[in-house]
């Protein structure tokens, strides 16, 4: 199966907020890195049809997604970015009422839940309310209710926002799991979220592709642009006016400071090896991002 996204621009009043985004998408996991606003939500939401956009075409194999009809709704598994769960309903009764939604036959349906339900560990909540269950346990329900259908597309806006970290590395290697065979669009400002689990990372900027590659590209790019450098306090104000820094750690009275920058930044800084937050900051920070 492959997407594609060919020249989607979405603007409101004058400004664009997705502007002629155009990508490829074949099988694996797309983590859609962008910071706030970038425009991640809105693609998805023009992607599953709950927006518009004001130009281009999106494909599933070569076909125009509007050509598809109701029979697009089956190729796809959507967790929203903030889900309106129904919190009174008991967990296997709202998956049943998303089987009615979905058209999938009732005792199908409900053998589909109970064994999704035990692929997630949730075995033993059949009968709680969703309003009782924890934040994690949550958003394991919700990917659950994507994944009923058995999708092709799964797509999942900001999943672990709120999670824990042991609920979120849970989740990611849910999502891992559940990418077998299938496309995962992942948004998220989280990186990582992505950097270990993603095929491919999309970065988005103030609606525009800035890179579509492998972490491993990626990080190989910004080789030689992010240095460590010892300074103290009284020098910190201009290393921040100055650079990117992606990290300070203090150690008494030595500050290290993880600086991104073309150049090297100090005659004593030394080279270190890049990760995906570098690429991220590289590529959507702000000067003095800490
Ligand atoms: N209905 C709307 N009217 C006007 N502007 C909007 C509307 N919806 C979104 N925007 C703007 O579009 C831009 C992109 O928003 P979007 O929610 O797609 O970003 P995002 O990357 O998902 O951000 P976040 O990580 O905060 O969810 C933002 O500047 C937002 O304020």
């Amino acid at each position: 199966m492959k997407i594609m996204f060919d020249n989607i621009s979405k603007k409101y009043k004058k400004k664009y907020v997705l502007d002629n985004f155009s990508a490829e998408l074949n099988q694996g996991i797309y983590g859609i890195l962008g910071a706030n606003g970038a425009g991640k939500t809105t693609l998805l939401n023009i992607f599953v049809g709950i927006l518009k956009s004001d130009t281009g075409n999106i494909f599933i194999d070569e076909i125009n997604i509007k050509k598809l009809g109701s029979e697009f709704l089956s190729y796809i598994g959507y967790l929203p970015q903030y889900p309106m769960f129904y919190k009174n309903f008991e967990v296997l009764d709202f998956l049943k009422y998303m089987c009615a939604i979905k058209n999938i036959p009732k005792n199908e349906g409900i053998k589909r839940a109970k064994e999704l339900l035990e692929i997630v560990n949730l075995r033993d909540v059949y009968y709680k309310k969703i309003g009782a269950l924890s934040g994690g346990m949550r958003q394991r329900v919700g990917i659950v209710q994507a994944m009923l259908g058995d999708p092709k597309i799964l797509i999942l806006d900001e999943p672990t926002a709120g999670l824990d970290p042991r609920e979120r590395i849970r989740f990611r290697n849910l999502i891992s799991k559940f990418s077998e065979n299938r496309i995962v669009l992942l948004a998220t400002h989280i990186v990582s979220d992505v950097e270990f689990i993603a095929n491919q990372v999309i970065i988005l900027k103030e609606g525009h592709l800035i890179k579509q590659d492998t972490p491993t590209v990626l990080i190989d790019e910004i080789e030689g642009k992010v240095w460590t450098v010892t300074t103290t306090n009284s020098k910190i104000d201009d290393r921040y006016e100055k650079y990117k820094i992606s990290n300070i750690l203090r150690d008494n009275n030595d500050i290290l400071l993880r600086i991104i920058s073309n150049e090297k930044p100090d005659v004593k800084a030394k080279n270190v090896k890049p990760n995906l937050e570098d690429v991220f900051l590289y590529y959507c920070g702000e000067d003095n991002v800490c």
